[in-house]
């Protein structure tokens, strides 16, 4: 057995030491051109750095950009097509770490060198976007579901952390009843907390006008209402059919708009429900069209329990995109059944840009039996990297953010990235 496959125990798990290990082992932090090319590094119809100024210069043009929700509009604008280069891993300025990691260790010349045909990469990448916005839900949908309650300063702690990694949303908490989902009994102090935190948006869940007037009472500028296709699931989410959780949401989002304030819309059990199994694509389409009609600027499509595949994907976002605009729609894949790349790789390819996901793989709902965690963060980023798609952020510092939240719960991270990349710097280390 290689050392690459050797089984790995939690306490190699990355930390700010390895990381630090890592920047020393790393060679420079921006190569130049002909150094890439030596080292068959393939930037998928992007333009690599030639110096380490001009690295520089790229980040000071995104470090100016304007708030975050408005790059994905621009980015698809670029007519320069820059999608694959250092700085998407690694926006920190003085954290280039993972891009050299990545030149020197995982990207090397057999994994990259087929990309160089134009045309296959045009035949199936294509339609990709060259900018995909990440919602991180670890704080809310990543924690809700835990048994053992954590403190209110590690939800903030994570939270400030995952904003550091660029992340340009992270849904902070919600305010939901404390009897329903007693971990997030803390709402109000963590909302306070971190209301004020910039450069990231950090929407909150509510349920009803009891929980939107408590989250902006707390501070909370963004807010998301949660509908289901599915009756039973609706039910037992949040004791209501679905008719009556719109009519509530109507009432939500009339209030929010009074307040300027945006609201996200869900859509659970998209494919299947634990309870009603099969889901119809039109029963989805119907609750979308319904949340984007009464004002919801975005419509997450959540596959609750994971069963989604591909086939099941496809015709569910083809039913939702005759109803809702696709550039008004996010996927949620939970990864109870492995299938999320491959679903986010197809959503990818129909033209959505807007993807969730949870750090280390964390969540689950207390209301869907069997549901597993969120595809993890750290594994999208991953994915979108390889693809040549921007996400501005930086996967080191996730890293870092998934052993910090892995140790805090006593069990190793969900991210079969972090897991895989703690193997490789732990190898780097006894070098
Ligand atoms: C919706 C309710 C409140 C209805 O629950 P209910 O029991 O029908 O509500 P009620 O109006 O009869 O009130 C019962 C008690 O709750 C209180 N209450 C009422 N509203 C609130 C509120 N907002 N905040 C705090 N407290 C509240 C209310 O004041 C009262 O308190 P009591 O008088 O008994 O002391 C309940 O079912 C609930 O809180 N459900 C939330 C369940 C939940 O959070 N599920 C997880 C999120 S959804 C999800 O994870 C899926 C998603 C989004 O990630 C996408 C995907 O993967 O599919």
């Amino acid at each position: 057995m290689s050392s690459l496959e050797e089984p790995l125990s939690f306490d190699k798990l990355p930390s700010m030491s390895t990381m630090d290990r890592i920047q020393r082992f790393s060679s420079t932090a921006c190569r130049s051109r002909s150094d890439d090319a030596a080292m068959g590094n393939c930037w998928i119809e992007g333009r690599s750095c030639s110096t380490s100024n001009s690295c520089d210069e790229d980040y000071d043009e995104y470090a100016r950009e304007g708030f975050p929700w408005k790059k994905h509009t621009r980015d698809r604008d670029l007519s320069h097509g820059d999608s694959f280069n250092q700085r998407t891993l690694s926006l920190g300025r003085n954290h280039r770490v993972f891009g050299n990691v990545c030149d020197s260790w995982y990207l090397s010349d057999q994994y990259n060198a087929k990309c160089n045909d134009k045309d296959i990469t045009n035949k199936f990448l294509k339609g990709i976007p060259k900018f995909v916005k990440i919602v991180e839900v670890g704080p809310r949908d990543g924690l809700q579901n835990e048994k053992n309650i954590i403190s209110a300063s590690v939800k903030i702690e994570l939270i400030q952390r995952l904003v550091s990694c660029g992340l340009s949303v992270v849904e902070a908490t919600s305010f939901v009843s404390p009897k329903w989902v007693p971990q997030l009994a803390d709402a109000k102090d963590v909302m306070e907390a971190v209301h004020n935190l910039e450069g990231a948006r950090l929407p909150v869940l509510t349920p009803n006008l009891k929980g939107f007037e408590a989250a902006v009472a707390a501070g909370a500028k963004d807010i998301a209402v949660f509908a289901s296709a599915s009756e039973s699931f609706s039910k037992s989410n949040i004791n209501c059919s679905i008719e009556e959780s719109l009519v509530r949401y109507r009432a939500v989002t009339r209030a929010a708009k009074e307040l300027t304030i945006p609201v996200r819309g869900y859509v659970s059990c998209v494919v299947g429900c634990p309870v009603e199994g099969a889901i119809p694509p039109s029963r989805v389409a119907y609750v979308a069209k319904e949340l984007y009609n009464m004002g919801c600027f975005e419509i997450s499509l959540g596959d609750t329990i994971g069963v989604g595949t591909p086939g099941t994907v496809v015709p569910m976002l083809e039913a939702v995109m005759a109803a809702v605009p696709v550039e008004k729609l996010a996927v949620h894949f939970h990864d109870t059944y492995g299938q999320s790349l491959s679903n986010i790789l197809v959503s990818l390819q129909m033209g959505i840009s807007t993807v969730d996901s949870s750090i280390a793989g964390l969540g689950g709902c207390p209301y869907a039996k069997g549901a597993s965690g969120n595809v993890a963060t750290e594994d999208v980023v991953y994915m979108l990297y390889g693809l040549g798609v921007k996400t501005n952020v930086d996967l080191a510092k996730l890293l870092v953010t998934g052993d910090f939240i892995s140790k805090h719960l006593g069990r190793p991270s969900g991210s079969k990235t972090a897991v895989a990349l703690s193997r490789v710097t732990a190898d780097a280390s006894k070098i």
